[in-house]
């Protein structure tokens, strides 16, 4: 993958997007990613979300469903750990990953398999309501799927800031060049306030649990192709299928 090959990235090769074929098939079937919510509470680690994302595509370039919400659900373990003024945030993401995983687990588990397969079984059998708000995987995923973006470019953010910029600015900058033009003026407030509350560049890095801020740097570094490779295939699949304005 451009981008991902230069020294460094051992560590997501041997954890993530490279797994020996024993894992490989763990991660196909979905075992190794799905766990409940209720699992690993208020735990974080950079490291686990990176690799959850960089599992995601497949060797067909396909976007394996359970990893992308194993890495969603590591964030929204952060998000907790940030302080409950970002409780309305991971209500609505993990209400998000919820219905999904129930897709996940149900008869219909392995149309869910992928965002691929979930598309195609959904738009085949009339299940993506075009018209209105509906619970469907297309989307609901739309949803997380721009929650990406706005990741994207905070991570980037993040990594090439100076040491003594302000996270609260990276993220109100980064949210409003991409989240907020799908919100309501209230939410957009509500998350503005919530913004203040964030921790100076360096706090945030550390509290990400893979040593010093350089280090997570480099990390975030090391994973950003991987998420921007998860993005690029879903935007362009929703593209393809004229979903990327679902209500
Ligand atoms: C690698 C570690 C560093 C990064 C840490 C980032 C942690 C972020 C964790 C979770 C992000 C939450 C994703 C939220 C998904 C929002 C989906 C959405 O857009 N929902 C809205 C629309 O839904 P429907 O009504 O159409 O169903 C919904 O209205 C939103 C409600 C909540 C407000 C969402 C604000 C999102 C702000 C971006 C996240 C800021 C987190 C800051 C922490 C650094």
């Amino acid at each position: 993958m451009a981008g991902a090959g230069a020294s460094g990235v051992d560590w997501l090769r041997r954890e993530g997007a490279g797994q020996q074929s024993g894992r490989r098939k763990q991660l196909a079937e979905g075992s190794l990613w799905r766990f409940n919510m209720a699992e690993g509470a208020e735990t974080f680690s950079l490291r686990e979300v990176l690799v959850a994302f960089t599992a995601c595509v497949s060797e067909q370039r396909e976007v394996r469903v359970d990893p992308y919400l194993a890495g969603w659900k590591g964030l929204v373990r952060f998000l907790n750990c940030l302080g409950t003024i970002f409780s309305f945030i991971s209500k609505d993401a993990v209400t998000k990953i919820e219905i999904i995983e129930n897709y996940r687990n149900s008869d219909q588990r392995e149309k869910y398999l992928t965002v691929q397969s979930m598309v195609e079984y959904e738009l085949a059998n009339g299940l993506v309501d075009l018209q209105k708000r509906s619970d469907s995987g297309c989307r609901t995923l739309l949803r997380l799927h721009r929650a990406l973006h706005w990741l994207q470019m905070f991570l980037e953010g993040l990594r090439t800031g100076k040491d003594n910029s302000k996270t609260s600015v990276i993220c109100s900058e980064t949210y409003n060049a991409s989240l907020a033009n799908y919100h309501p003026w209230i939410i957009r407030k509500a998350a503005g306030v919530a913004f203040c509350a964030l921790p100076t560049r360096n706090t945030f890095l550390e509290t990400m649990n893979v040593g010093t801020a350089e280090e997570a740097v480099a990390m975030l570094g090391d994973a950003l192709p991987y998420i921007c490779e998860v993005y690029k295939i879903t935007e362009e699949l929703y593209a393809q299928h004229k979903l990327l304005d679902l209500p």
